[in-house]
């Protein structure tokens, strides 16, 4: 890296994704163990939050597969593996627009095949547009696999039965078929001719190290046909994401940062998030992992470096740490006239992560930017709104707002906190505001807790409405059964279609209304509705007399508001009987009479 203008290719940045406990620890404790033993003395390749597999061993560790592919190259300088897996660390590999990560390895234990998280993570990828590889791991419990530790697989393969060999061809194939249905073409890598259209599945055992030279050429040779524009840096101001903001004796508040552009040196000026608004501050010192050999307890786990060079994970120290938003983007600020500039940019980029809105919408609290951009936007697709989406702990105000959605928008008076702590004044008035708080810290669990929330307070919302609704209803009043004339009026009727309940309004064949059902009662028992086929007595409330506005033998109907009867010509048409809906029909004819815009010009 001599004058300004040299440019090289850098090393991709490659993370780990899966379904628990599919081996993707095991696959990235096999690989760092593997870059440990086969690196050149002095070649680095332990970096803070992620290790390298410097180039001399790539070349190492893919030499033996060189028969199978003689054309096999190395042209990087290495690849970075963050040394995290899982969801919540991807998420603040965040990129305005994308990914950190250039390459993603999704685990899959081969006997037991696709998994809930195994189709989390290949959306995250999906949306993300993250380009990834599966690792069919744990070929080693395929049935009648016999291992040949740390071989690569094609020459493990020649040493299986034939029986062992379609077992893992049907495990793989099953693999395949569930990429298919999620939209991917995949093959069993040595048999993929375009790389571009076809996902490639690279069986593995984590355990024994099978097939762990054809993970590393793969990434290697995929890398090096189709993402060398990506990955061309040059001696530039850094660009970064912060990883995690951790405390460390000595240094007080650190940031953890993977450096994807440009070169990072001390004492350099960087902008980054903070829950304030965005923090300047000046690079104190870059720290790296001591090597172990050199390791003395008294000179704790780091050492001190002048600069570090895309890309690669460091740890920055510098003051005003405190407030740092992991997932935040880092930039070297070239010279004092653009701090302004770049102040702007993370302002923004910030911006679109954090609402601070007043529409109808839930609430949001998370640890990170990178969760708390997974959130909304996991919550995008499943049509739910935001009002508040913030970094921080859940507090008195973010309750209150959520009381103020409840208002009108019952099944939204929800808090989402992920990873954070509800203040306990926060606790105490959603206890008296009757908000729901829902908390966890794995952001799926999260999604679905308020997607059966939202749910149910969408079926008891609806139930409450349809309960005040007027049903539809056709009675008539039974000859020989006037039992009271007037003051209520007490009559026996049938019910002839659909049902009354006490509270109805009713109304004659020719739209004039008559008063409203008092009572039900069959016999002694006091009914709460009565049905079509039924034959109850009703008292009816108002200035009606038997003899005069009724008589024995009239049909009667219930009367259905006008508001009433457009949402069960709408929202809730399918909640009636086919008998409701004649009955309906009825009440509509007499009712547009008086009214032609009764029912609008809605057809049953
Ligand atoms: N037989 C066999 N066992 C494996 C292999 N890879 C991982 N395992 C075992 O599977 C179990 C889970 O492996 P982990 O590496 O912890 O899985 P993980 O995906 O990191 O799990 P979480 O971190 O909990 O999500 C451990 O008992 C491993 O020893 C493999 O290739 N073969």
């Amino acid at each position: 890296m001599g004058s300004d203008t040299e440019q090289w290719i850098r090393q991709p940045i490659v993370v780990v994704l899966g379904h628990v406990d599919h081996g993707k620890t095991t696959l990235l404790d096999k690989i760092r163990g593997t870059a440990v033993a086969k690196k050149e003395p002095g070649e680095i390749t332990q970096h803070v939050g992620a290790s390298m597999v410097p180039a001399s061993v790539l070349k190492k560790v893919t030499e033996p597969l060189r028969k199978f592919f003689p054309r096999l190259t190395v042209d990087i300088p290495g690849i970075l593996f963050i040394d995290t897996p899982g969801h919540e660390l991807f998420s603040n590999l965040r990129r305005r627009g994308g990914s950190v990560a250039d390459l993603a390895l999704l685990v899959v234990d081969v006997v037991e095949g696709f998994q809930k998280q195994t189709y989390e993570a290949l959306n995250i990828l999906k949306e993300k547009r993250v380009p990834f590889v599966v690792v069919a791991n744990k070929i080693d419990r395929v049935e009648g696999w016999v291992s040949k530790p740390d071989s690569s697989f094609l020459e493990s393969l020649k040493s299986q039965s034939q029986r062992a060999l379609a077992k893992l061809d049907e495990r793989i194939y099953v693999i395949v078929s569930k990429l298919y249905e999620q939209g991917f073409e995949a093959d069993r890598f040595d048999r993929v001719r375009d790389f571009r259209k076809t996902v490639a599945v690279v069986p593995v055992s984590a355990k024994t190290g099978e097939g762990i030279p054809e993970l590393l050429a793969l990434i290697t040779g995929l890398v090096q046909q189709f993402m060398k524009k990506r990955l061309v840096t040059k001696n530039e101001p850094a660009k970064g994401v912060v990883l995690e903001v951790k405390e460390e004796p000595g240094f007080g508040t650190t940031v953890d940062a993977v450096i994807f552009d440009g070169v990072l040196k001390r004492g350099d000026t960087i902008v980054l998030a903070g829950k304030n608004g965005p923090i300047v501050t000046k690079i104190r010192a870059l720290l790296m992992p001591r090597p172990l050999q050199d390791m003395r307890m008294h000179e704790g786990a780091f050492t001190l470096i002048d600069q570090v060079v895309a890309a690669a994970g460091v740890k920055i120290s510098a003051a005003n740490l405190d407030d740092a938003l992991a997932g935040s983007p880092i930039y070297v600020v070239p010279s004092d006239e653009v701090l302004g500039e770049v102040v702007k940019a993370v302002r923004e980029e910030v911006s679109e992560i954090i609402v601070r809105g007043s529409g109808n919408g839930v609430v949001v609290k998370a640890d990170t930017l990178g969760t708390l951009e997974a959130l909304t936007s996991a919550l995008k697709q499943m049509n739910i709104p935001v009002r508040i989406a913030d970094v921080g702990p859940v507090t008195q105000n973010d309750v209150l707002e959520a009381s103020i959605v409840g208002k009108t928008a019952p099944e939204y008076k929800v808090v989402l906190a992920f990873n954070v702590k509800v203040l306990p004044e926060a606790k105490s008035l959603a206890e008296r505001e009757n908000v729901n708080i829902l908390y966890h810290n794995v952001i799926y669990q999260l999604l679905e807790e308020l997607d059966k929330w939202v749910k149910e307070v969408r079926t008891r919302e609806k139930m409450k409405e349809l309960e005040q609704l007027v049903r539809p209803g056709k009675i008539r009043i039974l000859p020989g059964y006037v039992f009271r004339r007037s003051d209520p009026a007490i009559v026996g009727v049938e019910v002839l279609g659909g049902r009354i309940k006490p509270g109805y309004p009713l109304m004659r064949e020719d739209g004039t209304e008559i008063g409203v059902i008092l009572q039900i009662r069959d016999k002694d028992q006091v009914l709460k509705e009565a049905v079509v086929g039924s034959s109850v007595a009703i008292s009816i409330k108002g200035h009606v007399m038997v003899g005069r506005q009724i008589d024995e033998g009239d049909l009667l109907y219930t009367s259905i508001p006008k508001d009433h009867v457009n949402l069960w010509l709408t929202k809730y048409r399918s909640e009636l009987s086919d008998d409701e809906l004649l009955v309906l029909k009825e009440i509509i004819t007499i009712k547009k009479k008086k009214d032609p815009f009764y029912g609008g010009f809605y057809q049953l």
